[in-house]
């Protein structure tokens, strides 16, 4: 689109506009606890705005990860920047603020007395009643923490975040424990601020909760990112789909016979015969049913998109554990 400036009809100087600072740039990040590397060699970029799932199964180095990125321990080789600044100076300047999976909270105060006595310390930008409704407080605020729930415990770690009403917020498996009624309130509590532009960096083990509220889904495994991308991008690394159909007679057998005929039989993946119900997992879904309907006796076909579950599982299933480092003893 070009734009003419009034009485003229030449296209309007282009001003060079700066490039939009991340909000979280991770570049090379390495930490090892003796001979354990639990991040190696990690690259994430965040910008403004962005909603940013971090997945991993146990031990893949998401809790690491977010502790450098959050300033809470340094990397061994690599930095992170919060917002072009130090994680500390971002912490320290209310730009950045963090739910973690054991946040110290105490148990002997109320919820009120954890909220006022957070604001006093200076960090409390907002309105304590506004954020208490924001968080779904409101009806707790005179319980004790210890009588607490796990949800309303994470709720009340997520209005403490909020409270300086930072433009990055980092959350470290933030509905861990929580019900699913429960996950749900926090998830709409979430939209509603990702809705104002906030950042948001979350680790999780819910590949549907990464799908519903992420715009990018980033998988770690063995502490390196092997898959970074929309949900979408990230469903599409699956290999293929399934095709499902009932077909009279069948058999392994038939169905290898069968097979040999087909036109796009390079295509196939994987198959599995049970009874009359014949499942083959398939690049070209289209394909094959098409040869099953027109060429062979299947009806009812199905065809069913890789589950995002069966990509996780493909993606990190190299072994979950960490790769011993021989680099350092520490
Ligand atoms: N302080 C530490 N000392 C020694 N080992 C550690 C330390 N912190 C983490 N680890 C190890 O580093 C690896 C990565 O741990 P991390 O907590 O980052 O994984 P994670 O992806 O967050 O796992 P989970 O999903 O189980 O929380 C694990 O093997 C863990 O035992």
């Amino acid at each position: 689109m070009s734009i003419s400036q009034p009485g003229t009809h030449s296209p309007a100087p282009t001003v060079p506009r700066p490039a939009r600072t991340p909000a979280v740039e991770a570049t090379g990040l390495r930490k090892s606890f003796g001979r354990l590397t639990a991040v190696s060699g990690l690259d994430l970029t965040v910008t403004p705005g962005e909603v940013v799932a971090f997945l991993g199964p146990n031990g893949a180095g998401k809790s690491t990860t977010l502790d450098m990125i959050l300033g809470l321990s340094s990397p061994d080789e690599g930095r992170a920047r919060v917002l072009g600044r130090s994680p500390a100076a971002a912490v320290r300047d209310g730009a950045v603020g963090a739910v973690l999976q054991d946040g110290g909270l105490l148990g002997d105060l109320t919820v009120a007395e954890t909220l006022r006595a957070v604001a006093s310390m200076g960090s409390g930008r907002v309105d304590l009643d506004d954020l208490a409704a924001l968080t779904g407080l409101s009806e707790v605020l005179r319980r004790r923490v210890s009588r607490c729930s796990g949800g309303e415990r994470q709720r009340l770690r997520l209005a403490l975040a909020l409270m300086p009403d930072p433009e990055v917020l980092v959350m470290d498996e933030p509905t861990a424990g929580m019900d699913v009624a429960a996950r749900i309130t926090f998830w709409e509590t979430m939209r509603s601020q990702t809705r104002r532009g906030r950042t948001v960096l979350f680790a999780t083990h819910y590949l549907e909760e990464a799908s519903s509220f992420a715009d990018r889904v980033v998988i770690i495994a063995q502490g390196r990112v092997v898959a970074d991308g929309s949900v979408d991008d990230v469903r599409g690394l699956g290999t293929g789909a399934t095709v499902t159909a009932s077909w009279p007679g069948a058999s392994e057998h038939v169905l290898s016979t069968a097979l040999a005929w087909c036109p796009v039989s390079s295509t196939v993946l994987r198959t599995v015969v049970r009874g009359t119900h014949v499942e083959i997992r398939t690049t070209d879904p289209d394909g094959l049913a098409r040869w099953l309907l027109t060429d062979t006796p299947a009806r009812n076909l199905g065809v069913t998109a890789t589950s995002l579950d069966e990509v996780f599982t493909s993606l990190t299933s190299s072994g979950t554990s960490p790769a011993p480092s021989a680099a350092k003893d520490s």
